[in-house]
Parts: structure tokens; C-alpha cells; sequence
């Protein structure tokens, strides 16, 4: 049967993973999508790169926008990354009438509603598997396998690079920044690290799976984000000693006033499976009313795990081609005029419990003072650790586990506890999910 045409744009960390492995198992590949998937054309600013990784079997080019103008080409696959070209390149691509792939988080978080309103309108797929946890299969789990259930929440370690960081250095005790420097070789971290480290690249995610898991459109602009950065050691020790693990978390739950859609270090017990998630690996807690809870592990970055999910979605796209293109799955999985208007709810609205750590003057009264402003705000505690003060301090650090609250409460009660004159500096708050 005649091939499938491809003309990939960006070869490097993905890009390069997706052509070795389509190369590798093309037969195989070719017999599951029902025709040959070939990589006609190759775009990169870098030419010399395309030129050592293709080996020059294919047409190299330094002009991304002629491949997407090109006629022979069926499918666009975008792994150049970022808001700008890539942005343009899609939607030209689109406005072309080709099918496009993408693993670009960002783009879709952000423009997603534009992009998938144009591709619904010319009647074209755009195909984002990679996009989220990188070779696990949560975008198909969430548009087809759940399609069944409401899903109530979602919660996930959807950032390979701060899990990476985290593992690292708690297991050897490693310097954050020798970490990151070591994520970056190894490929996982985005272009400007910042956005894996501060939490925006699993906002991202969680924007992504929000649309698909409530039908609610892409509304990264009301994630709230909070990444790793000032997460201090002696909180993952002192949380270890309580039982728990720190993880980044992205989370979105449905609830009667709206969604919370949430990223932030998360204490998790420590003998939740997903607490024992290390390293580059990704993992998505799914509940949902039908089937209960149901976990997606795996790796999450990295050339061929992503790889992985590219050529899954080349293989879908393909067999529309070699299937009825009128019975396809929605882009979000609910049919773009059901989307529903539901809010985003702000940070203050959000129900969790809390980690608070705070240092105070080691003398007697103080205790009740702290517990006496949390029983004022209706916050009730469920485990406590009061340290002794080392020898010669006059200060020392109580640890402090509450039950669920809603955050606006916990924001003023911490306000009061800082007040205090016994209470030295700023309370350390980290949020907390029994999942
Ligand atoms: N790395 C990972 O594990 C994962 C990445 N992703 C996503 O995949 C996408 C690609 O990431 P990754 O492969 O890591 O990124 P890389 O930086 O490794 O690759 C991007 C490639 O695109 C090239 N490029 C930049 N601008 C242009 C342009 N205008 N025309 C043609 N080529 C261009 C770059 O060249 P140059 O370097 O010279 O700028 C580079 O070779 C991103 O959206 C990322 O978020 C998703 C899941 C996992
Ligand atoms: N930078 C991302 C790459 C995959 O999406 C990560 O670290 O998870
Ligand atoms: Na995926």
C-alpha cells in the first residue's frame, strides 16, 4: 500500500528518538498501521545534526515552513517545541490540511483551543499523545479507556527532571544543581529548565488532562503553580520521619463549585505506590466513579520513551486513512459543543491538608498558643512533632499535620501564628494528599 508521508520538524532529543525507533520497527509498525509510516523530510535549524542522526537517507531541510507547505506530506509531526515557530508551523500546517503530531505540552496548554477549534474545523487530526507523561498512554487511557466514567480526580508525578532531582537527592544526597545539570544530559529537562523546576511544565500537563477528564476547555491560565525550587531538605526529612514522601504533584479535581487545578510539592504516605515512584518516572492516579482508581506508570521523558507515544499517534493517524475517519475520537474526548464553562476555583477555594513547619522559642505555653489559632479557624491536627531545642539554642522547630481545610482558612490562621512574637521568620506550608 502507498506510504504514509511524514515531515518532521525538530530532531533533536524526540525528533532523533522518533526516527530511530520508526526505523527499527518499521515492519512491525507498518503491519499494525495498516500501510508504511516513512519520514520523507526532515526540518532542522541544525543540519548537520539532521545530517549524523538520519544518516542522510531522507531530504534535509532549514526551512520548517516549506515541509509544511510541501503537498506530498500527510502528516506534520511538531517536536520543535515552544509557543513561537511552533506555534505558526502548526497552525500552518493545519490550514494545509494535514494531520498533525505534536508532543508539545506548552503550545497545547496554551493555544490548545485555537488549535484543535481549527483542526475540527478543516477536519484534520492533531495527535498529542507524548504531550503528557511522555510513553505512558494516559491521553488514550483518558479519551478512550475511561470514556465510561465521570472522573472525579486526577493526580499525577507528571515531570520526569524534579522527580529525577528529588530521588536524587534524597537517595544520595547530591546538590540540586549537579542533579539538574545531569537531567539535562540525559535529555529530559525542557529547553529553559526553569519550566520543569517551577512547576509549569506539569501545569501544562495538568491542563491537558483537566480538558480531557472534566470537558472543560484548556485553562493553564488558572493552574495555580508552585515547583520545587523552594523546597527545603529538612521538610523531606522531617516528612519522612511522619510517614510521608514529597512529590510534585499535578492535580485536578472535580468538585460542585468547580475545579481545582493545582501543581505544588505534595507530602503523599509514604506507602502509597505512587509515593515509590523515583527517578525519571512518571506515574497518573486516576479516580473515577465506574472503575475506582486506576494508576499509569512509566517513563516520562527521554528520546525513545517518547518516541513511543509519537509513533503511537502516527499509527492512529495512519489508520484513518486505513479506517472510517468519521468515527474518531474528539481531540478532548468530549464533543467540542459539550464543553462545559465549569471554573477553574482559586487557590484559596482548594480543600487539602497541610504540612506546616514553623521555629519558635523553646518555652512553656507556646504549643498552646499555635493550637489555640488553629482550633479558632476550625483546623483540627493530626499528628504532631515538637523537636528539643539543641543544646545552647533558645529555638527549636514544631512540625505540624492538619486535617483538610480550605486554604483561605489555613492562609489567615498561618498569618496569625507568624504574628506571634514566640514564632521566629515564616511558616513552611506544604500541602498534603492522603490519594
Ligand atoms: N525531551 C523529552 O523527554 C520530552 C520532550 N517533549 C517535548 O518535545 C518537544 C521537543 O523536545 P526535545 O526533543 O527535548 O527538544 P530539543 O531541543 O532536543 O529538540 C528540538 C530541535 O528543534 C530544533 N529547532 C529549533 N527551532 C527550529 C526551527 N525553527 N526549525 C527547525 N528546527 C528547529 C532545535 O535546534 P537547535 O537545538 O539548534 O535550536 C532542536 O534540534 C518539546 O515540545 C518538548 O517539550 C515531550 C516529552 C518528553
Ligand atoms: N521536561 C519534561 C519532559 C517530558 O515531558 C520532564 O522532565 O518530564
Ligand atoms: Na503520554
Amino acid at each position: 500500500m502507498k506510504p504514509i508521508n511524514v515531515g518532521l520538524l525538530g530532531i533533536g532529543t524526540v525528533g532523533g528518538g522518533t526516527f530511530t525507533v520508526l526505523k527499527r520497527n518499521a515492519e512491525e509498525i507498518t503491519r499494525r498501521a495498516g500501510r508504511p509510516i516513512r519520514i520523507t523530510t526532515v526540518a532542522d535549524k541544525n543540519l548537520e545534526l539532521a545530517r549524523r542522526v538520519t544518516g542522510g537517507e531522507v531530504k534535509l531541510s532549514d526551512d520548517a515552513f516549506a515541509v509544511v507547505a510541501d503537498p506530498e506530506i500527510d502528516i506534520v509531526v511538531e517536536l520543535i517545541g515552544g509557543y513561537g515557530v511552533a506555534r505558526e508551523l502548526v497552525m500552518k500546517a493545519i490550514e494545509n490540511g494535514k494531520h498533525v503530531v505534536t508532543a508539545n505540552k506548552a503550545l497545547l496548554a496554551v493555544h490548545g483551543n485555537e488549535i484543535f477549534a481549527a483542526a475540527q474545523k478543516k477536519g484534520v487530526m492533531v495527535a498529542f499523545e507524548a504531550a503528557v507523561a511522555g510513553g505512558i498512554p494516559i491521553i488514550k487511557a483518558l479519551r478512550e479507556g475511561l470514556t465510561a466514567n465521570r472522573i472525579e480526580w486526577l493526580a499525577g508525578i507528571i515531570n520526569g527532571t524534579t522527580n529525577f532531582i528529588l530521588s536524587e537527592m534524597r537517595d544520595k544526597g547530591l546538590p540540586f544543581a549537579e542533579v539538574l545539570k545531569e537531567a539535562q544530559a540525559l535529555g529530559y529537562a525542557e529547553a529553559d529548565p526553569t519550566f520543569d523546576i517551577e512547576g509549569v511544565d506539569a501545569a501544562h500537563k495538568a491542563t491537558i488532562m483537566s480538558a480531557i477528564a472534566f470537558g472543560i476547555p484548556m485553562q493553564f491560565d488558572k493552574a495555580y503553580i508552585e515547583g520545587i525550587s523552594k523546597l527545603d531538605a529538612v521538610d523531606i526529612a522531617y516528612a519522612e520521619q511522619l510517614g510521608y514522601r514529597i512529590k510534585l504533584l499535578g492535580i485536578a479535581r472535580r468538585r460542585d463549585e468547580g475545579i481545582e487545578l493545582r501543581v505544588h510539592p505534595t507530602l503523599i504516605p509514604a506507602k502509597r505506590l505512587i509515593a515509590n515512584v523515583e527517578g525519571a518516572m512518571n506515574a497518573v492516579l486516576v479516580q473515577a466513579d465506574a472503575v475506582g482508581a486506576t494508576l499509569y506508570y512509566g517513563k516520562g521523558a527521554g528520546a525513545e520513551p517518547t518516541a513511543s507515544a509519537v509513533i503511537a499517534d502516527l499509527v492512529d493517524v495512519t489508520r484513518l486513512h486505513t479506517a472510517d475517519p468519521e468515527h474518531r475520537v474528539p481531540h478532548l474526548a468530549f464533543q467540542p459543543d459539550q464543553v462545559q464553562d465549569i471554573p477553574v476555583l482559586p487557590i484559596e477555594d482548594v480543600v487539602t491538608s497541610y504540612y506546616l513547619r514553623m521555629h519558635v522559642e523553646d518555652k512553656p505555653g507556646v504549643l498552646a498558643d499555635i493550637t489555640r489559632i488553629l482550633a479558632d479557624s476550625g483546623i483540627s491536627i493530626e499528628a504532631l512533632i515538637q523537636k528539643e531545642a539543641a543544646e545552647g539554642e533558645s529555638h527549636t522547630d514544631i512540625i505540624l499535620l492538619t486535617h483538610q481545610t480550605v486554604e483561605g482558612k489555613a492562609n489567615a490562621a498561618i498569618v496569625r501564628i507568624e504574628a506571634l512574637p514566640v514564632v521566629q521568620g515564616r511558616v513552611t506550608r506544604l500541602r498534603m494528599e492522603s490519594l
